[in-house]
């Protein structure tokens, strides 16, 4: 029987004396996670564990019921495994095409016909099914972000590791491409990092905020929403109490804090209010050196 299952338990790494991850302790099935956090909190790290890119300091590591610290398991993981990392970086000089179809060669993909076959399905599923001969340098940013996508989503893999993969991209193709990670969820194991609230609100259940190397929140979307209810409120001036205000296009001021001013007009919360103030409540930085 496969598993989908990742755990980690007590992971904590270092760069020299910089603690990055502190004592982590997760565990996913499939779906679609989220991971927020502010710049410098951990999530590339903690990713790059989780693509068997990086091990961990201290701390067990499960990836698909396999220990990845073991050199057999982890081909094994890595079988199952689609990584999409921060940067993109493509050889020089590729199409879309064979710089997918390079990709899927190294994950073993033998037969020609097979593998071309499949090459052109993840590249229509990010949309890209025209631009296939496009050589990489002359496709926009977003293009490039989805052709880097596509070869993470190479066989369907069990494990989905993406980082930030829609930097960039335009508002339809960050809806189509929601579809394609939901999709993914059902029967996958998703963990998504990304700086983009709404990505979060429109295709997670569950929402991790690290910070400071630490896990600040690990529950529902609909709860850490919740959180906010009655802390978001609009206002005709700027309220000295609130966290974080700005005047939105009708000319109102809009502002979340920890106690909404008696009978003012509340609004709705965002995963990005509900964000903001779980950031302006006090946590203990992890991170240091
Ligand atoms: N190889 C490394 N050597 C030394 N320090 C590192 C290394 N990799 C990461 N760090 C440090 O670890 C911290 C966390 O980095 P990481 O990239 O994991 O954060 P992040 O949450 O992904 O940030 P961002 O939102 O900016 O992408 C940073 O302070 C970074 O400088």
């Amino acid at each position: 029987m496969t598993t989908t299952s990742v755990t980690l338990s007590g992971v904590t790494r270092r760069f020299g004396a910089t603690t990055v991850l502190d004592d982590v302790d997760l565990g996913f099935g499939p779906g679609v996670t989220g991971l927020l956090g502010p710049n410098g909190a951990g999530k590339t790290t903690l990713l790059r564990i989780l693509a068997t890119v990086l091990a961990p300091t201290a701390g067990t590591v499960r990836l698909l019921g396999r220990d990845p610290g073991d050199v057999t398991a982890r081909t094994e993981v890595r079988r199952r495994l689609g990584y999409l990392p921060q940067a993109n970086g493509f050889p020089r000089g590729f199409t879309a095409f064979r710089f997918v179809d390079y990709l899927a060669v190294l994950k073993e993909w033998t037969e020609t016909g097979a593998r071309h076959a499949e090459v052109r399905r993840v590249l229509g599923l990010v949309g890209l099914g025209d631009q296939a001969t496009s050589r990489l340098r002359r496709l926009s940013g977003g293009q490039q972000r989805r052709v880097a996508l596509a070869q993470a989503l190479i066989g369907d893999p069990d494990l989905l590791v993406l980082d930030e993969p829609t930097t960039g991209l335009d508002p339809e193709q960050r809806a189509s491409l929601r579809g394609v990670l939901s999709a993914a969820g059902r029967r996958s194991t998703v963990l998504l990092a990304t700086h983009q609230t709404e990505d979060i609100a429109a295709l997670c259940e569950r929402v991790i905020v690290l910070d400071g190397g630490r896990v600040r929140y690990d529950g529902s979307v609909a709860d850490l929403v919740g959180s906010a209810v009655g802390k978001v409120w609009l206002a005709d001036e700027p309220s000295p109490d609130s966290l974080s205000s700005w005047r939105t296009g009708t000319g109102r001021f809009r502002m979340v804090g920890q106690h909404a001013p008696v009978g003012t007009e509340l609004a709705e919360p965002t995963v990005e209010d509900a964000y903001l103030l779980l950031r302006g409540t006090k946590a203990e930085p992890a991170v240091t050196s």
